[in-house]
């Protein structure tokens, strides 16, 4: 099978593919994250998730490359990950008792051919009220601090979640059934994989 290739520096999304059986490799690009404020929450994360993708393609002469990027969107409001515990306490206090929408983009690669294909998936996500205590509470854990809208729902994070609308997978980071469909087309059959290695 031809080199595939996770241009990602987050462990979830490594997690995630590991899980599904794929062997890659991980390469982190330094791929810059600002971009025009003009842009919907669906164009944010596919034009992030192909940045990342072609910042490390353009260095391979083969392989192929997976990017990912996530945000979460409160209104017009669009999170990132905070820059420290005072973002992050900011961010929880928003997002508390109020339902928000979590896009993850996904850009997959071919560095040889240029073959390119892009997608994304929005889950709608009802988080709980919580009290400031909590939320500092939250906030000294240390999980906000590298997550979207600053809580991991795979984390302690999912006590704050009631419930949410669509793809768990597209909370955490990466959408794997579009990941998996996005990569038959690439001639990456992840089931076919599955059974291989149980043989
Ligand atoms: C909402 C949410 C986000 N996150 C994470 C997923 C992503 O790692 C992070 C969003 O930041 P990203 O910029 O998408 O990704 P990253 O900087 O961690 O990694 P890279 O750019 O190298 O691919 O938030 C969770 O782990 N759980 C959650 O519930």
């Amino acid at each position: 099978m031809r080199n595939l290739v996770l241009a990602s520096g987050s462990p979830r999304r490594r997690e995630l593919l590991s899980g599904v059986g794929l062997s890659f490799q991980v390469m982190v690009s330094d791929a810059d994250e600002k971009v025009d404020s003009g842009l919907s929450p669906d164009e944010i994360v596919r034009t992030l998730a192909f940045r990342k993708a072609s910042a490390i393609a353009n260095e391979l002469s083969e392989g192929i490359v997976i990017g990912a990027d996530t945000i979460v969107v409160l209104e017009d409001l669009v999170l990132g990950k905070p820059k420290d515990e005072q973002q992050a306490r900011q961010m929880l206090k928003q997002l508390q008792g109020r339902v928000h929408t979590v896009y993850s983009g996904v850009a997959v690669i071919d560095a040889k051919t240029g073959q390119q294909a892009v997608g994304h998936r929005a889950t709608r996500v009802h988080m709980r009220p919580l009290s400031d205590a909590e939320i500092e509470a939250y906030v000294k854990t240390g999980e906000p601090l590298d997550k979207a809208g600053s809580y991991a729902i795979q984390g302690i994070g999912s006590t704050l979640v009631e419930r949410i609308e669509g793809d768990y997978f597209t909370v955490v980071g990466l959408p794997m059934e579009l990941l998996a469909s996005m990569l038959t087309s690439f001639d990456i059959h992840v089931l076919k994989t599955a059974e291989e290695i149980k043989r």
